[in-house]
């Protein structure tokens, strides 16, 4: 069983931005949670945190709204964003948040990598994959979470899986992929050792957390 380095019970609530000025200090290292709307990102940062109440989740998509920051210790943040596709909501407010989204996602010097969330019964739409290809040539991380895995059973979450990582070799970068379920938290350990190399806290003997 893998022991995460860092405490992600830890994590507070810091912030709810509705543009990347009202964010917290541009330092330390940022992981972003993206994605498109119901995909389980905030559902997935509770699962992460083991708080069901951190982040808001919804049955209607277009739950998050605004980048919401939360701390797991001085120079560590987890950011739940807003999701992008099908949200049904009018257009004024979705222009906005999309604009404040690519902002985070172009300007932020502390933003190191991004989780980006996809059911694992709709992958790789075309917006997650123009995300994915950004991502990959602005040099951040890139983890890819099939989520809601529960969903399916175990061959076909397989099968999926490997297309998916297959796929994923195009992006010509260092992505990774793992199935996830925020239900039976499959998948939360490997989820929780990537994360603990992008916060560089891989190494115990230096760490403290
Ligand atoms: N079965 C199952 N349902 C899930 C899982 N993760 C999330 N869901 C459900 O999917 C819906 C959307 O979850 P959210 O976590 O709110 O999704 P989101 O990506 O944050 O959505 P937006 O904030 O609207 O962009 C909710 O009804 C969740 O209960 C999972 O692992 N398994
Ligand atoms: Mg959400």
């Amino acid at each position: 069983m893998y022991k995460s380095k860092i405490n992600y019970q830890r994590a507070t609530f810091l912030t709810s931005a509705p543009d990347i000025k009202a964010l917290p200090a541009d330092e330390g290292i940022e992981v972003a949670f993206a994605g498109r709307s119901n995909a389980g990102k905030s559902s997935a940062l509770n699962t992460l945190t083991r708080q069901n109440s951190l982040a808001r989740t919804s049955k209607t998509p277009g739950r998050t709204q605004l980048i919401n920051t939360f701390s797991l210790d001085a120079e560590r943040r987890l950011i739940d964003l807003p999701g992008y596709g099908f949200a049904k909501v009018p257009l004024a407010v979705k222009e906005k948040w999309q604009k404040s989204l690519a902002e985070y996602l172009m300007k932020r010097s502390s933003l190191k990598g991004l989780v980006v969330l996809m059911d694992i019964r709709h992958p790789l739409k075309d917006l997650d994959q123009d995300l994915i290809h950004w991502a990959v040539q602005s040099e951040l991380e890139v983890l890819i979470l099939l989520t809601k895995s529960d969903k399916l059973a175990v061959g076909a979450r397989k099968k999926v899986l490997s297309e998916v990582r297959e796929a994923a070799m195009a992006f010509m970068g260092n992505v990774t992929v793992h199935t996830f379920s925020s239900l039976n938290k499959q998948g939360l350990e490997e989820l929780e050792q990537v994360l603990d190399t992008w916060y560089g806290a891989e190494d115990s003997a230096f760490d403290i957390t």
